[in-house]
């Protein structure tokens, strides 16, 4: 059985085994899998007790969001395009800081919470190339953008399939690629990132632990064994330095050598 945990501005999905009220496994079923993959995720194994449910929420609230991303959330929410999480939000932020990230893709703009957080963190004249399938939720992401007055020139929108669009941008120009749209093509986003990206540049990938399924192999729904197949490949690359960060739904970060 899953919980909410409420907060002052969002509601917490608590999947199983994060239950607030019995905070005994930070993975779930995880624990019990014992696939390479997932490992034998024990405090023996991992070096660290596990977070209890308030230590997850702790976290992930850690860093206040500002009034637009709380806005950018409820207009997602009314057209159902999933937002990252609170956690994945400041970490992209931290992220495209860190590496002064002035040219930026993000696979799926949705209402534009995580392009609010890659904006906080970009260089001032950093130009974010955002592509998405729906222009309602575009126009949704411009509406955001303004409403903190990054000027137009600081943005490309562009509608369209992620598998259409992606192969026209430039070989080694980005510094960052996000990677948030349909997990059926995740292999694809893959490769056209590898190609995007610059030598330095990061790759990050929204929902790799896919609500609790991708480290259960009980499931094996095409969405679930798509994210496992990319991970895999980004495992098995040795051009990526990478770690897969539990915030969120599961946050994946790789640095392009
Ligand atoms: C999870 S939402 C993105 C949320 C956004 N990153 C945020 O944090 O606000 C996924 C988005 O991908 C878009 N999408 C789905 N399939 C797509 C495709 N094939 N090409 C481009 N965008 C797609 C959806 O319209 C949706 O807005």
């Amino acid at each position: 059985m899953a919980h909410i945990l409420w907060c002052p501005t969002d509601f917490w999905f608590v999947p199983p085994g994060r239950s607030p009220r019995t905070p005994t496994g930070r993975f779930g079923r995880v624990n019990a899998v014992s696939t390479a993959d997932a490992g034998n995720a024990t405090p023996a194994a991992t070096g660290a007790d596990h977070p209890t449910a308030q230590s997850w929420a702790y976290a992930e609230l850690f860093v206040e969001e500002s009034q637009a991303a709380v806005d950018a959330r409820e207009a997602a929410r009314s057209f159902g395009a999933t937002p990252v999480g609170r956690g994945a939000a400041t970490t992209l932020t931290v992220l495209a800081r860190a590496i002064g990230a002035r040219a930026v893709v993000e696979v799926g703009s949705g209402a534009g919470v995580s392009g609010l957080a890659l904006f906080a963190g970009m260089a001032p004249d950093g130009v974010l190339t955002s592509v998405d399938i729906e222009p309602e939720h575009q126009n949704a992401a411009r509406q955001a953008f303004t409403a903190v007055d990054i000027p137009a020139r600081r943005f490309r929108l562009i509608a369209g399939a992620a598998l259409t669009v992606l192969p026209k941008l430039s070989d080694g120009a980005y510094d960052l690629v996000l990677i948030d749209a349909d997990k059926l093509e995740y292999v694809e986003y893959l490769e056209q990132a590898l190609r995007l990206l610059r030598s330095g540049g990061l790759l990050v990938i929204d929902n790799t632990l896919w609500h609790n399924k991708t480290a259960d192999p009980a499931n094996t729904d095409d969405e679930t064994e798509s994210i496992r197949t990319t991970l895999t490949a980004i495992k098995e690359n040795e051009s990526l330095v990478s770690t897969l960060l539990p915030t969120g739904d599961g946050l994946l970060v790789s640095v392009k050598l």
